[in-house]
């Protein structure tokens, strides 16, 4: 193989409302942030495959030989990939030695990188061999969508490698350029890897991860806002460990349980969605004071139906408690039991009301910044750490 060298990146997101919701078919609004994951594929001819994954203290290295018996006798056809191979799913924790019952940080990525670099080479006569280096400014855990970026990138950088998409760059980011039939097959491998991890994705994170944007998120539909107007939000993590795969578990449980109960919060988050689109619409073309009224008005309902889903968290609380004190109105985002949540800022927010907000978070123990959403994402890559 060829010397090669490249260097991916995704954006993590933001979910402005139908996080749970729209695992079960309700729609979700979403927005890339300007906090990215990276990766850096270089192939080599040592006949190894190596991982080095520094924000997880994840470094794991196989012989391409013994990665080959794993590969599935027929490769999956991206289009039509309802659900993971679980025979591949199963030979993988074997291989690896991770129990199936509930993977931990580094297994959950150790695993997704293997599925899909087996999967998307299953029908080449052999495996390639590169070191493989992934690094993130995004919170690993925390809401933010991280392992759909991470997901992203491994399906990127194995397609490019495989060449099943153009990667006519070297040594740099490759994210524009890429057709639209390109952009959909990155996007389905990486819900793959999404599946891997979470167990029942919506598609929503890795979507966004694939086009960035701002985007509505229905059943599978992708579509891009045009019309939206630049928001000012603070996020805060509140540092709260938690997994998405069992929170996602215990809102199913819970539908299950009360179905007659669960199924009208559903609808209403996926209303609060689409009332919080239009809402965006007017403010683009017109905006009024009103009109933020109504965004702060439906993240307070929101947010109460993400407790009544059980994905509320103490952290949550004192977050949404500490910013209306202030006046300002916060909800978690992705999906919740602690991580993080989005604070809307009114465009004409005194400064030192702002200051003050984020010093209180800040002594609870969080982190706490202030980011503007619905602007193009800056694409600069850190250094590696
Ligand atoms: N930079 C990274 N390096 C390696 N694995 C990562 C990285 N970021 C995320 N992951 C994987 O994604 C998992 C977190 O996914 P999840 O629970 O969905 O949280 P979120 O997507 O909100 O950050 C981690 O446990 C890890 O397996
Ligand atoms: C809760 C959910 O709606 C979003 C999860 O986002 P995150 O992994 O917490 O960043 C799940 C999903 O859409 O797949
Ligand atoms: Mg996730």
């Amino acid at each position: 193989m060829d010397n090669i060298d490249f260097i991916f990146s995704a954006p993590g997101k933001a979910i402005l409302h139908g996080e749970h919701a729209v695992v079960h078919g309700k729609v979700a609004l979403a927005v890339s942030l300007n906090l990215r994951t990276y990766l850096r594929l270089k192939s080599n001819s040592t006949g190894k495959v190596s991982l080095c994954l520094p924000n997880i203290h994840t470094f794991m290295s196989w012989d391409v030989s013994s990665l080959l018996p794993l590969r599935p006798s027929t490769a999956a056809d991206p289009k039509d990939m309802c659900e993971l191979d679980a025979v591949l799913v199963q030979r993988l924790h074997h291989f690896t030695g991770f129990p199936s019952e509930m993977p931990d940080t580094c297994a959950m990525a150790v695993l997704a990188f293997l599925y899909i670099y087996i999967s998307v080479f299953a029908e080449s006569r052999s495996l390639p061999s590169f070191s493989l280096s992934v690094w993130s400014a995004l919170p690993p855990g925390a809401g933010l969508g991280s392992s759909a970026a991470y997901s992203v990138c491994l399906s990127a950088a194995m397609l490019s490698l495989r060449g099943s998409i153009s990667s006519t760059l070297v040594g740099t980011e490759l994210t524009k350029g890429w057709s639209k039939e390109e952009l959909e097959l990155i996007n389905s491998w990486a819900f793959q890897g999404e599946r891997v991890i979470h167990g029942t994705p919506s598609g929503v994170d890795n979507a966004v991860g694939t086009w960035g944007g701002i985007l509505r998120y229905h059943a599978g539909t992708i579509t891009p806002l045009s019309r939206v107007p630049v928001l000012r939000i603070l996020l805060t993590n509140t540092k709260v460990p938690r997994s998405t795969k069992s929170l996602v578990a215990g809102v199913r449980d819970k539908i299950k349980k009360f179905p007659s109960v669960m199924h009208p919060v559903l609808e209403s988050i996926s209303a609060v969605s689409v009332t919080c689109e239009l809402t965006l619409e007017e403010i683009a073309s017109d905006p009024m004071p009103e009109h933020y009224a109504v965004l702060e008005e439906l993240i307070d309902i929101n947010q109460h139906h993400l407790q009544v889903l059980g994905v509320g968290h103490a952290s949550l609380d004192t977050l949404c408690r500490t910013t209306l004190a202030h006046g300002l109105h916060s909800k978690l985002t992705g999906a919740g039991g602690g991580g993080c949540g989005i604070t809307l800022l009114r465009p004409d927010a005194d400064c030192s009301v702002v200051q003050n907000v984020i010093q209180e978070l800040k002594d609870c123990g969080y982190d706490c910044w202030e980011t503007s959403i619905g602007v193009p994402g800056d694409r600069s890559c850190p250094p590696f750490p």
